[in-house]
Order: C-alpha cells, then structure tokens, then sequence
C-alpha cells in the first residue's frame, strides 16, 4: 500500500509535481499518462527516494517512510524501479542479471526458469547482454522486475521497443502480478495497450493529477464514431448534438448516451450508423480517447 501525500516537487524555478496525492492499494495496477516532460519519471524518482521532494510525502503500508533510515530500508526491501537499459552490464548474461536482482530482493532463485519461460527468454538469457537486440534487453528488464518479485512495482516505459508479441506476453504477465496482489505502476505512451490491465489510469497536467479513468460500472457509455471536420460541422448543422458531447482531436465524435432515453439513443445510433456506417462504436472512453481529450 502507498500513500503519497501533498507531494510537490520543483527543478530550480521550475514546478514539475504541485500538491499531489494518492492512495493506492496492493492489487492494483495503476496506469501514468502525460506527454513528454510532464513529470511521470519525477514522480516514479520520487515514490523510490531517488529524488526528494520540495514538500510532501510517501508513505508505504501504512508505516514506512523515507524520514528514518531504518524505515527508508523497509521501503526499498518492498519496492523495485523499472531498470533502465543503460543499466545493464554488457559483459554479463540475463542469467547473471535475474540472480543479481533475485539475490537483492527476494532472497531465493527457484521462481527463475519460470520466469524466463514464460517470458520466452530461453533461447538467449544464457548468452551476454551485448548480443541483445533492444526488444532482447526489455524483456530482461522485464524479467529483472519479476526476479525482484516485490510487493510495490514502478515500470517506467515498460513496453519500449516491444513488438506486438511481446507487448502481449508482458501485459499478461502484469496482470499476473496483479493477481499475486502487487501494486503495480506503469507510466506508458502506449496508451490503448493500458486499457488491458489498468485498473485506473491517472493523467498528469501541470503538476496535477487532472483525471482519474477507473474502469468500473460507473464509467458512462458514448456512441464513438470517426468523422473529419467537415462531416463534424455539417452533423452539427443538421442535428443539435448533446451539449457534453466530444469532438476529439479533429477526428473523433463521442456522444454520451447516459442522459438519453432508450428512443433517443435509438434514433442517435442510426442517425450515426447512417452517417457512417461501421465506424460507429458504443462504450466508455479508453486512454486513448481521454489522452486526446486533456492533451490532444
Ligand atoms: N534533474 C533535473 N533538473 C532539472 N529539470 C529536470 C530534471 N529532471 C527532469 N527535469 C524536468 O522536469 C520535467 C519533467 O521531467 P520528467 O522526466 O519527470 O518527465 P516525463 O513525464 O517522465 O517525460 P518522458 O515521457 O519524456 O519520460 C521536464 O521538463 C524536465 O526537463
């Protein structure tokens, strides 16, 4: 469990993180979306102690903090950070990386062989890291986080340089993680991929957490079709559209069905299904669709 409180975090003048607060719970994966610079690796160096914030802070079950050293150890014994690819020894083989973060954290190596078959890592974990292609190296980062197998994870660019295939076998695996009931942070600009696994997603706009996706009944339904800005304007004319609809990034039109009545969503989904035909798809807004709503 991680509680941050009343965060902030400032570079010089500049105001990266203002007052920020969460509560998160174990069994949780909890997705991070900004553009570029926003502040997302700010807040993973701040969760981990690499940075310390201007004010604010980070509490762990409850209990633990970074103020007393002895507490600051319990934290780092629960909680593991991404690795970044610089990081990883050349002259050693992904064997060699998965013990070293077993040994720090967990303390045995018997969950290994599993790991790196389910990872499909077998026919190269044995050889250097300098043979590895990028996608290689990922998935031993990957893998590195599942060594460690701690109870709070924080994957900063998790699916970076992954192919589809891979991308699929790591979203498994963070579900599985979330069944072993890890808390789980995946800060991503594959944003439809979080839709998978997310139990929220958490969007970050200048300093402020400006909206939080959860993926419960309370979500609201739209009718979401594709149109240019022309046929926009053009149905606009014609038909008087919702006063909260969307219009997405230039290309999107999402019309809430909530306050409408069952002939009015009728008459909305054929008017549309006209319009154009299969384009048209009804439910909640994905990360995608949001990401374009707050920065598109
Ligand atoms: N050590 C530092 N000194 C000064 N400014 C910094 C430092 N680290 C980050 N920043 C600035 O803080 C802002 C947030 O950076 P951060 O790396 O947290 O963003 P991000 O959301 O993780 O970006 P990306 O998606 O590119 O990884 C950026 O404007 C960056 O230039």
């Amino acid at each position: 469990m991680l509680e941050l409180k009343n965060l902030s975090v400032a570079y010089k003048e500049k105001q990266v993180l203002i007052d920020l607060s969460l509560t998160a719970e174990q069994g949780e994966i909890i997705g991070l979306v900004a553009p570029n610079g926003t502040g997302k690796t700010t807040l993973f160096n701040v969760i981990s102690n690499a940075i310390k914030p201007t004010s604010g802070s980070v509490t762990v079950d409850n209990q633990y903090t970074y103020q007393k050293e002895k507490q600051e150890l319990a934290i780092y014994r629960k909680l593991a950070t991404f690795p970044d690819q610089s990081e990883l020894f050349e002259g050693l083989s992904g064997v060699d990386h998965l013990r070293l973060y077993a040994d720090m954290w967990k303390g045995s190596r018997e969950h290994l062989p599993a790991i790196t078959a389910a990872l499909k890592m077998d026919h190269y974990v044995k050889k250097k890291v300098h043979t590895y292609s990028l996608g290689m190296r990922q998935r031993l980062c990957f893998a590195m986080m599942a060594a460690a197998d701690t109870s709070i994870m924080l994957l900063d660019e998790v699916m970076n340089g992954l192919d589809i295939e891979n991308v699929s076998i790591i979203s498994k695996q963070l579900l599985d993680f979330k069944r072993q009931n890890k808390l789980v942070f995946v800060a991503s600009h594959l944003l439809k991929n979080l839709d998978l696994y997310a139990d929220r997603v958490l969007y970050l706009r200048d300093g402020h957490f400006i909206h939080e996706q959860t993926y419960d009944e309370k979500q609201i339904d739209y009718l979401k079709v594709e149109m240019d800005q022309k046929q926009y304007s053009q149905l606009s004319a014609s038909h008087p559209l919702p006063e909260n609809h969307l219009y997405l990034a230039n290309h999107l039109l999402c019309v809430p069905l909530e306050q409408m009545n069952a002939k009015q969503q009728t008459e909305w989904i054929e008017l549309l299904l006209n319009y154009k035909g299969k384009d048209l798809s009804i439910g909640p807004l994905g990360t995608l669709e949001y990401y374009e709503k707050f920065y598109g």
